[in-house]
């Protein structure tokens, strides 16, 4: 007998005696699903909800993964995502926000990928203090909208892909007037020319336009960064605008993402603190083996691990995975976004939802979100992504509270210090190595479904496996759906028990339940 079927032999025993199959019992169909995130949770509630026998194994000794709602300071702050991007019914995570009753904070009615907060909550700043005036801010906005547009042309004429901070700068070259005097003037409908002239005659002399307009544009850059946590010279203009856009604008979980996982994962088998090194597959199941040696078995496995994670190889597969596959894995980009959340003991910041420091590059530019208009507690979220969010990642807590705590004394000086913060590190955490996948100049979009595609009996989940919503908490969670029932399908197909079982998207009619929004 040679070695695989050998091991064949073993792991068939192993599976029955981990399903507790006696003779004449029917054997429930087993799952092992890898990462207790959004993507493995959703996974492994709907394996368990159609009868499988379900272990879920996450490295750290909490659920969620990159969604990490913190209680310390005494009310709940999202060190990872805290946004649902698209506030309706179609949202794959609506039922579940809505029957929990969840408020949300609607920063934004705009769908596009550029404001996830309206143009008018925005309060941006000089590095001397000075405030942006505000007509400023919204009229470059909408020049930076359309530049994007003109970089449409680009990407028509040229087969190969480029960054996106190469079309822009394309696009000045073609249009210099795009550097903001033709649009400030026609942007103003129903005005005689005359009176546009003498407006932006105004705001020039006022604000010293051309030099203060380039720093809130490359500001606007610095937050289209922040969306991809990249930077504009690595984000490919073929692909950055190709992922689905919900309707419904973006809203804030007031109350912070955990409730939704601790819904999600309420009865399932979660083994914390249990790191996969490797994971055997053979015809007939498969093996997963956790660091210190113990190991798992069962008929199929679901992978939800951060792409980062899998980037790093430091999950074994055996046999190798195919060639499409890890090239999938080494091809689509990983980015970096971090969170340095500063509590304050009192409000001493405008009340905009948004305060900005605006620079010469969009490396120098930063900015802060302020929860205290949607959960009135004292508390800004200072954002960095891209390089810079990596340069910050490099220092100790102290050093990167005590930088966004430099840059926010910048615009406003009386600012008092924080009594508490929390910094996030998702770029050298172990378990993320990145804080979420974009697509990289050259490389095809395809890449996402690419990693989702299975492989024998091994499913791929996790918001870096979707096409239509990659970087997201719901498309995480449409991930995790779609993994257990491609291994729901595959598992019982081949025990032809297939309508013994209940249909991971089960066919009950959904229960309709509007959103709680609100904006103060
Ligand atoms: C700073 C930041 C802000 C964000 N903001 C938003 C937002 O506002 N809205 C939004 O929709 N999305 C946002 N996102 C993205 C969103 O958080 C992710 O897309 C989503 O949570 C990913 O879910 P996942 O299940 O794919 O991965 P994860 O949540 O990372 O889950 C993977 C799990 O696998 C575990 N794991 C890793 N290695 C192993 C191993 N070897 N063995 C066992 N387990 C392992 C990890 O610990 C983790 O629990 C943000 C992300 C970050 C970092």
């Amino acid at each position: 007998m040679d070695s695989a079927s050998r091991s064949n032999r073993q792991l068939r025993r192993a599976l029955c005696y981990s399903n507790n199959a006696g003779k004449g019992q029917a054997r429930s169909p087993s799952v092992i699903v890898i990462g207790a995130g959004m993507a493995g949770v959703a996974a492994a509630r709907a394996l368990h909800d159609a009868s499988f026998k379900v272990v879920l194994l996450e490295s750290r000794d909490r659920v969620g993964g990159r969604v990490h709602t913190d209680y310390s300071f005494g009310f709940p702050v999202d060190l990872g995502a805290s946004w649902l991007h698209g506030v309706c019914q179609e949202n794959p995570l609506a039922p579940v926000i809505s029957r929990l009753g969840l408020p949300l904070y609607r920063t934004s009615g705009d769908n596009s990928v550029l404001y996830d907060h309206d143009l008018e909550s925005y309060a941006l700043f000089d590095m001397d203090g000075n405030q942006v005036p505000q007509e400023l801010v919204t009229k470059v906005g909408e020049a930076f909208e359309s530049i994007l547009k003109e970089t449409d042309k680009v990407r028509e004429e040229h087969d190969e892909d480029m960054s996106i901070q190469r079309a822009i700068s394309i696009v000045f070259d073609r249009r210099p007037e795009l550097r903001f005097f033709e649009h400030v003037s026609s942007s103003l409908p129903g005005i005689s020319l005359q009176r546009k002239l003498l407006d932006l005659l105004k705001l020039v002399l006022t604000c010293r336009l051309e030099g203060l307009a380039h720093k809130v544009l490359q500001w606007y850059l610095c937050r289209m960064e922040g969306w991809f946590a990249a930077d504009a010279e690595t984000i490919s203009l073929k692909s950055w605008d190709k992922e689905e856009l919900l309707p419904g604008g973006h809203g804030l979980m007031v109350r912070g993402y955990l409730p939704v996982i601790n819904t999600l994962a309420k009865g399932l088998d979660i083994r914390l603190g249990h790191r996969v090194t490797k994971i055997t597959r053979h015809y007939i199941g498969v093996k997963v083996t956790v660091e210190g040696g113990k190991t798992f078995v069962a008929d199929a496995v679901v992978v939800a691990v951060p792409l980062g994670v899998l980037k790093a190889r430091t999950i074994k597969f055996e046999p190798r995975l195919p060639d499409w596959k890890e090239a999938a894995i080494d091809d689509l980009g990983v980015g970096i976004e971090n969170k340095i959340i500063m509590h304050f003991d009192k409000v001493f910041w405008p009340n905009v939802e948004f305060l900005g420091v605006v620079s010469d590059t969009s490396y120098g530019c930063s900015y802060f979100l302020n929860l205290h208009k949607a959960t009135g507690h004292c508390v800004l979220v200072y954002m960095p992504a891209g390089q810079l969010a990596r340069d910050i990642e490099k220092m100790s807590d102290e050093a990167a509270a005590n930088f966004a705590f430099t840059q926010l004394k910048k615009i406003l000086p009386d600012a008092s210090s924080p009594i508490q913060y929390l910094v996030s590190h998702w770029g050298t955490d172990a378990n993320s190595l990145g804080s979420y996948s974009y697509d990289t100049v050259g490389k095809s979009h395809d890449l996402y479904e690419r990693l989702r595609i299975p492989v024998d009996n091994l499913f791929f989940a996790g918001e870096a496996t979707s096409m239509s919503y990659p970087g997201s908490v719901h498309g995480a969670f449409s991930t995790g759906l779609m993994a257990a029932e491609d291994c729901r399908m595959r598992v019982l197909e081949r025990y032809g028990e297939l309508d013994l079982f209940q249909p991971v998207m089960g066919e009950e009619t959904p229960i309709s339940v509007p959103f709680l929004i609100s904006r103060l």
